[in-house]
């Protein structure tokens, strides 16, 4: 298999790939070039100056992963990469650090014009009272999303005796508390503070969260640094607040494009700024890269990723106890939908007893996936499943009950069209999985090979020829279950084949006096 690194990687990344495939080391491809390369590869390995687009996913034929070195995914389109079924990873933790110290020196030179004093002393000039600078100890600190690097910023301010005021509509009050920082609104933070820091991704929601109405808040003293992605500070509205002396400096690592050179901000005196540097450490890149590599190693050999963006990913020990589930719910679902045999409307997985108190999404994505295989093959994975239900407008339930009635855990699909509809329940036992019902009918087997399910009259003369019908036909039955129903009521035949039963044999079956219907699935 072929990987390609289209931005620089630390050795130590690239010889863990290497070990395992042929990699080559392409950087600062264009659009096209990208385009024109992908399609030799299984994996592509990026950091910030890799563009993945629409386009070069779709050139991407045989591409299974995206690995980002880093944190920040807006330079891939991952919802092109998601309906393709292309895995998307990234290395949340192993720049976090990195990130947050380079915040803290951007601070650090703003509050005392480091970087503007050096470039003077350098052409030559002595300027002391030029360079006046403000003290950050006991000064207000508003750091705008509190997640992995937004923490420990406001850890290290902490310890610079700064006060934290914050706005994440995710982090409880609880842990805000723990944190020992205020949190307020951006409204109300960009009144308050001395210093500004923002650290969310950029969304559709931050993008342009500090705009010209949030600068004409801010105290003219106000000092806001960006070390997290270019455009959730308005750049013009940055430029116009500086150039007006409106607040008294910024510092940026980050840009709307990259490298800036026509920003608004380039020429700005109160600015200084860094290349996309908050990354950019020995100790950040080995970790980084390291992580991505062994992520892609286990994505090529069939495994699995740890940080997929866009698959649910849960905590290694409770996959261990989800894996079984995961695999019965794609046959038992997969099984479901070769008995119903068209499009489908919904599917309702249904979780009771322990399981139920688990993280069940890889289980419910397990199902849907395997639901839609038997329309769309190979070209349905775990990725693209919700996306494809989605663009087929299948509706998917969950639901969850803590009761169970034999088995500590159970799962049911049910997968329904108009009036009709199919279901299949199991269980897992001894780490294997079971299915203990078709369509309410009890039965117990294990789920492998091909079984025909009989629904049929209870009643004398039903089950006899068609055993006879499949013996006559060289078939051998190796199991058989039957329903219980009173007699005259209706059941299901569960039998359990060597082979797979030519459509005319069903056919002869169907025609049995007491069968309704006879159809054949393969677990
Ligand atoms: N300059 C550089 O070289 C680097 C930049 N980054 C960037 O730093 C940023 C933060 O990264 P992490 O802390 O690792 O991410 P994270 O995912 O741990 O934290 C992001 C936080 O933003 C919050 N958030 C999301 N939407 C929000 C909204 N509308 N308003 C307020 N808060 C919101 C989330 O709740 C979360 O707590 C990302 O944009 C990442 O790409 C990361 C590493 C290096
Ligand atoms: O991890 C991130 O989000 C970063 O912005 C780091 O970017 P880089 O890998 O240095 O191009």
């Amino acid at each position: 298999m072929k990987v390609l690194v289209s931005d620089p990687l630390s050795e130590q990344g690239l010889t863990i790939l290497q070990q395992h495939f042929t990699v080559d080391v392409l950087t600062g491809l264009s659009e096209e070039e990208l385009v024109e390369k992908i399609p030799e590869y299984d994996a592509l390995v990026i950091r910030s100056g890799t563009q993945v687009t629409r386009k070069v996913i779709e050139a991407a034929d045989k591409l299974k992963i995206v690995g980002r070195a880093g944190v920040g995914v807006d330079n891939v389109d991952v919802e092109a990469a998601t309906e393709k079924g292309i895995i998307v990873v990234n290395a949340p933790e192993g720049n976090m650090l990195s990130a947050a110290e380079h915040t803290i020196a951007m601070m650090m030179a703003l509050a005392r014009n480091v970087a503007q004093a050096n470039e003077s002393l350098k052409s030559k000039k002595w300027e002391r009272s030029k360079f006046m600078g403000v003290e950050v100890n006991g000064k207000t600190l508003g750091v705008i999303g509190l997640g992995r690097i937004g923490a420990e910023v406001a850890k290290r301010a902490q310890g610079l005796n700064m006060n934290i005021l914050a706005y994440d509509p995710f982090v409880s009050d609880e842990r805000a508390k723990e944190m020992g920082v205020t949190m307020m609104s951006v409204q109300e933070i960009v009144k308050l503070a001395d210093f500004i820091t923002v650290h969310t991704p950029l969304t559709k929601e931050t993008r342009n969260i500090i705009d010209a109405e949030e600068f004409a808040l801010m105290k003219s003293n106000a000092r806001i640094i960006n070390c997290a992605r270019g455009g959730i500070i308005n750049e013009e509205a940055l430029a116009d607040a500086l150039n007006t002396n409106k607040i008294a400096g910024a510092a940026i690592d980050v840009f709307v494009n990259e490298p800036p050179f026509d920003s608004p901000l380039i020429d700005c005196k109160t600015l200084i700024a860094t290349p996309h540097l908050g990354a950019s450490t020995e100790e950040a890149q080995i970790n980084v890269a390291v992580s991505v590599a062994e992520e892609v190693v286990s994505v090529l050999n069939g495994g699995t990723a740890k940080s997929a963006i866009n698959i649910p990913s849960v905590k290694p020990e409770v996959m261990t106890m989800l894996a079984p589930y995961i695999q019965l719910a794609e046959t038992m679902s997969n099984a479901c939908a070769q008995l119903l045999g068209k499009n489908y409307e919904k599917i309702e997985i249904s979780y009771n007893g322990d399981i139920a108190e688990k993280d069940t999404r890889p289980v419910t994505v397990a199902a849907v996936k395997g639901m839609l295989q038997v329309a769309l093959g190979s070209a349905v994975n775990y990725v693209n499943a919700g996306s494809l239900a989605k663009s087929r407008k299948v509706e998917v339930v969950e639901s969850k009950s803590e009761t169970t009635e034999e088995f500590s855990s159970t799962i049911k699909v049910e997968i329904t069209i108009g009036d009709e509809k199919a279901s299949i329940a199991g269980t897992v036992v001894g780490g294997k999985g079971k299915v203990i019902k078709i369509n309410g009918e009890h039965v117990d087997m294990i789920p492998t090979g091909y079984m025909i399910v009989a629904k049929h009259i209870n009643k004398p003369n039903v089950i006899g020829p068609c055993c006879i019908l499949l013996g006559k036909n060289n078939i051998n039955i190796s199991g058989m279950q039957v329903g219980r129903a009173e007699i005259g009521g209706t059941t299901i035949m569960a039998l359990n084949v060597d082979s797979e039963v030519p459509e005319e044999i069903l056919k002869e079956m169907r025609a049995v006096e007491g069968i309704i219907d006879a159809k054949l699935i393969k677990f």
